[in-house]
């Protein structure tokens, strides 16, 4: 009798697929995941079919058998297609999209049943770092290591402050159950579109793969209708999966849904402990947690009984993965769902012009909601034409912006100042000698931020503090801020109304669930009457006494120049224009710009959306591009410039010829510096019929380069540096 064997895939990606033999008394399925050897370690691997996994036999005297069965529930078919489409698609190691699927925390042992929070007592000895830590781990809870990290000192400090009873443990039940939402526990009463849009959601749960697009102006209540979707996926006993852009959402989020269901629902972001990861994967596979609620990360996870994909904000380019597998998570998602045959449904009141053209072509269906609920109307949009109404030297508000905000506060109402720019000013120079801070590792400014008292990269992380002096000429004082941040926009409202009370709302500011809920209450409870923020501020949120809205700089989106920038600042626009007017009271939006004849202000300022998708789509179909082409982008990168060029233009001496395909480049990149590492890049743009992957694979393979370079390709890139 041969020996009995199975294929295995690991999660290391430097390996391909390998045997093993199934010891005996065993009984071993695809989706199995095992503990296995190789050489003296011992790595977890998932059973797979090997036809679908063709590698060299290897005979039956050098199998070894695999050490034992992990203790969590097999990968489920669909799933496993899911996979090799990701990894196919993206051409990605199969390896490194089974890490999405099985993170660590998914064989995280529950030893660990102890967390420490702070119990408010101060040590009668106080150091430094004991100050610090304290003041970081207000309000937080976890472990001895998760602390440790956040607060930035070693293990040793917390455990310190542990036994001078600074900290205190609880005790955390690592598999408690969680509640289960409630679908009938406080429906809305709808409109009759609302409610013909929600019939014809629910009448698909059950009824196989169909992909949707809920079309509805800003504040029409997309995710009242949604909701009524997900509800009727729980009373059929299924999970739902509904996927947020930002971690920022999650909060406001969960308090709607537990208005809606009575409870919460399970979250899964970056932000999650060691022990809830845990907790939450597990009741995810077994199919316990029947609502997750997560970032573009929860899609890989092994739901065990999914009945329906929500993606919300669906037209946010932060569902495109930018590091190791490249997926788009909106994409990803449809393709989930014709794989565990279920609905998807992505929401957006300014869909991607991909999406559109999905439902212009028939592939999706489009649900529509047509007006604002109740007595909110939409706002009016107006141009500011800086070169005609400018603002002071220095200043970056015109005057007509500033009286509106004036009328806001003295009326009592909120307004919301826009700008895409974190920190204080992007760009600093010496007056003297003309030098600019660029980062040493990236070619970029360094980013001045006042709130933080550094300079900062925003593409690496590297910080410096401010110098006193020149670096290049030595002169003292001369250093100037140029063009503003955020920041600096809150300074200029600061000084022209003292008594208002603003906040600054970035990534700097808002990075965890946490902080976003305070911002929420603040926001609810009238603490704040200005608020200035970036793209986190201009989605999803609802403030009823928010009416005034000021685009401080609309051509900022415009710039750069790439396939998307017409489209992304058209929704950009639209989406934090739509936080205006929400309640009873109307709302107006002011948008500065030099430039009022762009066809993409004149549009918003028309109010005409449709023309707008119309130019925006014939203009791609005129030159090829996405949807009606394919574009790959293949960068190279390596310590040495020589290095990466080498090896790109090795590429482009090997490059394919092959007809409806052209390969742009090698060329250095836009950013030619990214974290130290000289980038190369080369673009490909095919035809939509090609089979653009087949073709890269083959080229890639006939071509060799050392480890320290490192090729890339990005599929459907939405990023062009
Ligand atoms: N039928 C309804 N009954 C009661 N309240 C409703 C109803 N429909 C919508 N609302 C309320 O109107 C507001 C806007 O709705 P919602 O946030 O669902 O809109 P949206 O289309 O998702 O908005 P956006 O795209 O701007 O995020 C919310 O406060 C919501 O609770
Ligand atoms: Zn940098």
């Amino acid at each position: 009798m041969s020996v009995r064997r199975t294929r295995v895939v690991t999660l290391n990606a430097a390996l391909g697929p390998l045997d093993y033999r199934v010891p005996d008394g065993v009984e071993v399925a695809p989706g199995d995941v095992l503990h296995v050897p190789l050489g003296p370690r011992q790595l977890v691997g998932v059973a797979w079919e090997p036809e679908r996994l063709p590698t060299e036999e290897v005979g039956d005297n050098r199998l070894r058998p695999f050490l034992g069965k992990v203790d969590i529930p097999p990968l489920p078919a669909p799933l496993r297609r899911l996979c090799e489409w990701t990894a196919d698609y993206y051409l990605s190691p199969l390896a490194s999209v089974l890490r999405m699927v099985l993170p660590s925390a998914a064989f995280a042992n529950p030893r660990q049943l102890t967390e420490y929070r702070p119990t408010g007592t101060r040590p009668d000895r106080m150091t430094p770092q004991r100050t610090r830590a304290l003041e970081k781990l207000e309000g937080r809870q976890g472990s001895v290591r998760e602390l440790a990290r956040h607060a930035g000192v070693s293990d040793g400090v917390i455990r310190g402050l542990v036994n001078a009873l600074a900290l205190e443990p609880v005790a955390i039940d690592a598999d408690a159950p969680f509640p289960v939402p409630d679908p009938d526990f406080d429906p809305p009463e709808l409109r009759p579109e609302q409610a013909d849009a929600a019939k014809r959601l629910r009448s698909s749960i059950g009824q196989g793969f169909q992909p949707f697009l809920l079309d509805g102006v800003t504040g029409s209540g997309k995710t009242e209708v949604y909701f009524e979707h997900v509800a009727e996926a729980l009373r059929q006993d299924r999970q739902i999966l509904v996927l947020l852009p930002e971690i920022a959402l999650t909060e406001p989020f969960l308090t709607r849904f537990t208005k809606r269901f009575g409870c919460e629902p399970v979250a899964w972001h970056s932000d999650l402990r060691a022990s809830e990861r845990r907790r939450a994967w597990r009741a995810i596979a077994t199919g316990e947690a029947k609502v997750v609620v997560g970032a573009r990360s929860s899609l890989f996870l092994p739901y065990a009984k999914l009945g329906l994909i929500v993606v919300d904000e669906a037209h946010e380019t932060s569902f495109k993965q930018e590091e190791g597998v490249q997926y788009h998570a909106r994409d990803v998602a449809v393709m989930r769902g014709n794989f565990e045959d279920i609905p998807v449904l992505l929401a957006s009141a300014t869909p991607a012009i991909e999406t559109r053209h999905m439902v212009d072509i028939g592939r999706y269906e489009e649900v529509r909601l047509t007006e604002r609920h109740a007595t909110a109307e939409l706002p009016e949009l107006r141009a500011v034409d800086l070169t005609q109404d400018p603002p002071d030297r220095q200043r970056w508000l015109s005057p007509s912006l500033v009286r509106e905000l004036e009328k806001n506060l003295e009326a009592g109402e909120q307004s919301l100042l826009f700008l895409n720019r974190r920190g204080f000013a992007p760009l600093t120079l010496c007056r003297t000698c003309g030098h600019r801070f660029q980062c040493p590792n990236c070619t970029a400014w360094m980013v001045e931020h006042r709130l933080m008292a550094r300079l900062a990269c925003h593409h690496c992380g590297h910080v410096m503090p401010p110098p006193s002096e020149c670096p290049e000429c030595g002169e003292e004082d001369t250093l100037v801020a140029c063009g503003p941040g955020v920041e600096r926009i809150a300074d200029e409202v600061k000084a022209l109304f003292p008594d208002a009370k603003t906040a600054v709302v970035t990534s700097d500011t808002i990075w965890s669930p946490a902080r976003a809920a305070e911002f929420v209450h603040a926001m609810e409870a009238g603490e704040i009457d200005i608020v200035v923020g970036t793209q986190l501020v201009t989605k999803g949120y609802h403030f009823p006494d928010l009416t005034l809205v000021g685009v401080v700089d609309a051509d900022l989106a415009l710039q750069g120049g790439d396939l998307r920038a017409a489209e992304r600042s058209f929704q950009q626009i639209m989406q934090v224009a739509g936080r205006a007017g929400r309640g009873e009271k109307p709302g107006r939006v002011l948008i500065q710009t030099h430039d009022p004849s762009a066809p993409v202000l004149e549009a918003l300022v028309a109010g005409d959306g449709p023309g707008f998708y119309e130019a925006e789509t014939e203009a791609r179909r005129g030159a090829a591009m996405p949807p009606f082409g394919r574009l790959a982008a293949i960068i190279v990168s390596a310590e040495e410039e020589a290095d990466a060029v080498g090896t790109a233009k090795r590429l482009g001496d090997k490059r394919p010829n092959v007809e409806g395909m052209a390969i742009y480049g090698p060329a250095p990149a836009p950013l030619a510096m990214l974290r130290g590492r000289n980038r190369q890049r080369l673009l490909v743009h095919a035809e939509r019929k090609l089979d653009v992957q087949a073709e890269i694979r083959k080229w890639l393979d006939q071509v060799d380069w050392p480890s320290r370079v490192r090729v890339t390709v990005d599929v459907d890139p939405y990023s062009f540096v």
